[in-house]
């Protein structure tokens, strides 16, 4: 079988991107961490999008969150890898963001993504915490679609609740006031929103475990197509289940629930893109 390579981009202020490349691995794929200045032909060895199959955004400080949490790294890759990102997702490629990433992948234009694959315009924002604080705990997250449906979450069942760290000061999922409701039913209809932030026994969220007020306990969203996704908690944080608090001593459990999340992404990559299906 085909290897499958992840690009683990990173500029300065990212700090996610060893855990992340070691859960790609785990999972069975092919990481390699590459500094944004190489896509871009600013820094050598160069590399381009499309020797990948994934592209995933790890999390961080990226820029030390200046201007908006996401916005300065956003903006570099904008500018200079607009077609590259464009003809990488035409090819089959999927694109990730975790907690930083989702901020750059929202800045972007590429979150929630609801007329092009790249919007000009922002159709959403992740806005600082209600709290104000950064908010660091375990979160329990529901995830909201069949089975197979998402390539990110193929391997997951409709309602199954996964214990997923969540460490940000801005996460707060928020559309333009006039457009919420028309957005919100948009993100439904189309199947984009993919966890919810859930109360410990399932309950719909109420603060710490909603942690950031996000508007319908939102934690995980993908572009209409499925193949763009971003998420506010870690799964590569949890990747082995001796990283997951709640894991009791002496229990026999070798991995975490954010595992599922990387054998989605195998699951689903080496079923069709290996076999150029789509
Ligand atoms: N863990 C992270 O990626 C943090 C994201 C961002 N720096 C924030 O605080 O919101």
């Amino acid at each position: 079988m085909k290897t499958l390579r992840v690009c683990i981009l990173r500029i300065e202020g990212t700090n996610c991107e060893a855990e992340m490349f070691s859960a790609f691995k785990g999972a069975g794929m092919d990481p390699e961490l590459v500094h944004l200045k190489q896509l871009t032909g600013d820094a050598l060895p160069r590399r381009a999008l499309e020797d990948y199959d994934c592209l995933m955004i790890p999390g961080g400080f990226s820029s030390g969150d200046y201007v908006r949490a996401g916005a300065i790294f956003a903006a570099r890759m904008k500018c200079k890898l607009r077609e590259s990102i464009l003809n990488f997702l035409d090819g089959g490629g999927l694109i990730g963001g975790v907690c930083n990433g989702f901020q750059v992948l929202v800045e972007l234009g590429l979150l929630p993504g609801f007329d092009d694959l790249i919007s000009d315009e922002p159709q959403m924002a992740l806005h600082i915490n209600d709290s104000n604080r950064f908010e660091c705990r375990l979160s329990f997250l529901r995830h909201e679609l069949e089975e197979g449906t998402s390539p990110f979450t193929s391997r997951i069942k409709k309602g199954a609740i996964l214990r997923i760290p969540s460490a940000h000061a801005e996460g707060k999922v928020v559309f333009p006031e006039e457009f919420q409701k028309e957005y919100l039913e948009k993100m439904r209809n189309n199947n984009q929103i993919i966890f919810r932030y859930v109360n410990p026994d399932g309950g719909d969220a109420t603060h710490p475990w909603n942690p950031n007020g996000s508007v319908e306990d939102i934690a995980a969203i993908s572009n209409p197509k499925g193949n763009v996704f971003g998420m506010m908690p870690h799964p590569e944080r949890v990747f082995n289940a001796c990283n997951d608090p709640m894991v009791k001593r002496g229990e026999l459990k070798e991995y975490g629930d954010g595992r599922a999340i990387f054998d989605s992404i195998f699951e689903y990559l080496s079923t069709y893109r290996s076999k150029q299906l789509f």
